[in-house]
């Protein structure tokens, strides 16, 4: 208790110390400064077509039993065959990200009516330039993705080398990254009335607006993340500043992310870490709050109390939290068309639906998942994802096949298509169930059936009952079929409908996982936003004489205190010895002229004289506890 009995201050030390929060305003780089690479990469030419109706290839990695000399077979495709420019060439290469949204209205607005008197003055602080920041992130992921298609040769790692399977515009395709900012809230007021005959009105400051929250809502007109290409910041508006006559400032305007069926939402970090699914959103009009908009800031009139009638303080609108977010689409179908390259994928969902995917007698002529409806009669129907060749590495980032293995997740059975004209169909149908397996075991344990493809070939006809043999004797269901005739095509869907139905259960209890409280991240938000202020941890590094007090609670107080106001710093000081910051730092040894760090705020610790009291720290105001004028 000695020690308490000196009464302490602060006084201004450094308040200069440079905002490192994330709103600190930086240069933007996006728009004046193209990626270079962009620029340089090279107009490539489209590959000569292959001859088409020329003998189906299938690509296979693993080496035939019989035949070794297979392996030199021009017909079989190598990894390093296949022209990923070609892909490039057919697609716009992605651009810069645009910023869309309007910078928040920071203008005051104030009415400075007949009969108030204002203190105090707001310059344009609440205007911070936030795009920034991102603008350089964008530059960094634009970047990130052409750069892998310049056509270099150098020696990458394996997680670049993931990345560099599939050309920048596929990625685009059912991937995005956006960042969600709610809006701040806005600024307290200081006034009073003053009116004929009501001399001593007395306080009068109304309380900001609540900042606008950001809303994720799923739109079932959208099935993909491109419009994610050009627009990726999404800001809630700001509170309205408070006005005299208790007058409070306006709701700061919502905004509402719109996403297609089936979005699952990340955290995005920025090593590039990805963070745990926040949300999964599968169903039309599914709507979530994501982030709550600051709540506004205090004006004099809240501050009025017995002790205190002329208060001249009024706080901060606090700020509203922002987030980088990784977007993934997996496809919401019932049944995935899975196989190796040229397997006849597509013919069969063409023949089955109404869909028309590409079909061309050469690999990966699907480089986008295709989506068709079977209908069966009036109200049995499902929906049938045709996806990518898969072939051996796919699970590694090799072909195109990764990057949509993902959307087979959803899918509650596969139909695994084989080429039956290969070379060895079993060996084919073994590579793919394993990259499968590879990719996720979950996806080895759907339910699927096997469709022994090209039936109308004389080659596979013969290789048939073997590979038929072989199969059922591990207990897969096998079929036959000639996709292009359409003959047994009816069957594979029909058994595949059957297979649905027997998994439907298996499927709503799947579903039922992701939707529980949709609110929960604005709930997680909330509750750290009540963080009480006496939850602190003092750390100190007695190399620069600094004691560093952390807790989230005291932080968002300092971020809230605006410190134009006279009164402002003595709160501070007083709220600091209230809960406990004084006691714990003189009882860990705080001396003279120490540095101590609270949010954003620096200062120098003095003791006092004499002690009477915390109530003392106040009373001695202006004239001891100095506080610079400008903002931390
Ligand atoms: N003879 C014969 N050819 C077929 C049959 N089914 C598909 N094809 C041919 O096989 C080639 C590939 O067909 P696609 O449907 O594009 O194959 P895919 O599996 O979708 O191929 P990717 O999208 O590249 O993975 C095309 O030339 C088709 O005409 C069939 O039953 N018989
Ligand atoms: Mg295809």
């Amino acid at each position: 208790m000695a020690a308490l009995s000196n009464c302490v201050f602060f006084t201004t030390y450094a308040l200069a110390r440079t905002n490192t929060g994330a709103g600190t305003p930086r240069k933007t780089y996006a728009k004046k400064f193209p990626n270079p690479k962009l620029k340089s990469l090279p107009k490539r030419k489209l590959p000569p077509p292959p001859p088409f109706g020329g003998e189906a290839t299938t690509y296979s990695r693993l080496p035939p039993i019989d035949d070794e000399e297979e392996e030199d077979d021009s017909s079989v495709i190598k990894l390093s065959d296949i022209r990923v420019s070609a892909i490039l060439q057919r697609k716009d290469v992605v651009g810069e990200g645009e910023v869309s949204e309007d910078e928040v209205d920071g203008e005051l607005g104030y009415d400075y009516g007949e009969y108030e008197v204002f203190e105090g003055t707001y310059d344009s602080e609440g205007e911070e330039d936030f795009d920034d920041e991102e603008e350089e992130e964008i530059l960094a992921y634009g970047g990130g993705e052409i750069s892998d298609f310049d056509g270099n040769e150098e020696e990458v790692s394996e997680e670049e080398l993931k990345e560099k399977g599939v050309p920048a515009v596929m990625r685009c395709f059912d991937r995005a990254k956006v960042f969600v900012k709610s809006g701040d809230g806005g600024n307290g007021v200081v006034a009073f009335r003053r009116e004929k005959f009501v001399p001593y009105g007395g306080p009068s400051g109304g309380d900001g607006g609540r900042g606008g929250n950001v809303y994720v809502e799923v739109d079932g007109s959208m099935n993909s993340l491109l419009p994610f290409r050009n627009s990726i910041h999404f800001r809630a508006g700001r509170g309205a500043h408070g006005q005299g006559s208790k007058q409070s400032g306006g709701k700061g305007e919502d905004v509402v992310v719109k996403v297609p069926p089936g979005t699952v939402i990340r955290e995005a970090f920025k090593d590039g870490n990805q963070g745990e699914v926040l949300l999964e959103l599968l169903h039309p009009g599914q709507k979530a709050l994501l982030l709550p908009g600051g709540r506004g800031g205090r004006g004099n009139a809240s501050f009025k109390s017995g002790a205190n009638k002329v208060p001249r303080i009024a706080e901060n609108g606090e700020e509203g939290p922002e987030m980088w977010l990784d977007l993934e689409l997996k496809l919401v179908a019932d049944v995935g068309i899975v196989g190796a390259p040229n397997a006849g994928k597509s013919t069969l969902l063409s023949v089955v639906s109404a869909a028309q995917p590409a079909i061309a007698n050469y690999p990966f002529t699907t480089l986008l998942p295709n989506l068709g409806v079977v209908s069966f009669d009036f109200d049995s129907t499902m929906v049938v994802a045709d996806l990518p060749g898969l072939l051996e590495g796919a699970h590694r980032g090799f072909g195109l096949g990764h990057e949509f293995l993902r959307h087979t997740e959803r899918c509650s059975s596969l139909i695994h298509v084989v080429d039956g004209s290969s070379v060895q169909p079993e060996y084919e149908f073994d590579a793919v169930r394993l990259e499968l397996e590879l990719f996720n075991p979950e996806l080895s344990d759907k339910p699927f059936l096997v469709a022994f493809n090209k039936m109308d070939l004389p080659d596979a006809k013969d290789k048939w009952p073997a590979f038929r043999e072989n199969l059922e004797s591990r207990g897969f269901k096998c079929f036959c079929m000639s996709a292009v005739k359409g003959e047994g095509t009816q069957e594979v869907i029909s058994t595949a409908y059957k297979l649905l139905q027997e998994n439907k259960e298996a499927v709503k209890n799947n579903e039922s996982l992701y939707e529980g409280n949709l609110n929960h991240v604005a709930d997680m938000l909330q509750k750290q936003r009540k963080a009480s202020i006496n939850e602190f941890t003092i750390s100190h590094d007695s190399a620069s004489n600094t004691w560093t007090v952390t807790g989230a609670g005291l932080e968002r107080f300092v971020q809230m205190t605006n410190w134009r106001y006279e009164d402002s710093d003595k709160r501070f000081q007083h709220v600091l010895e209230a809960c406990g910051v004084y006691k714990s730092l003189i009882k860990q040894g705080v001396k003279e002229g120490d540095t101590v760090i609270v949010g954003e705020m620096e200062l120098q610790w003095h003791d006092a004289a004499e002690n009477t009291g915390p109530s003392n720290v106040r009373r001695k105001g202006a004239d001891t506890i100095k506080w610079s004028a400008s903002r931390p």
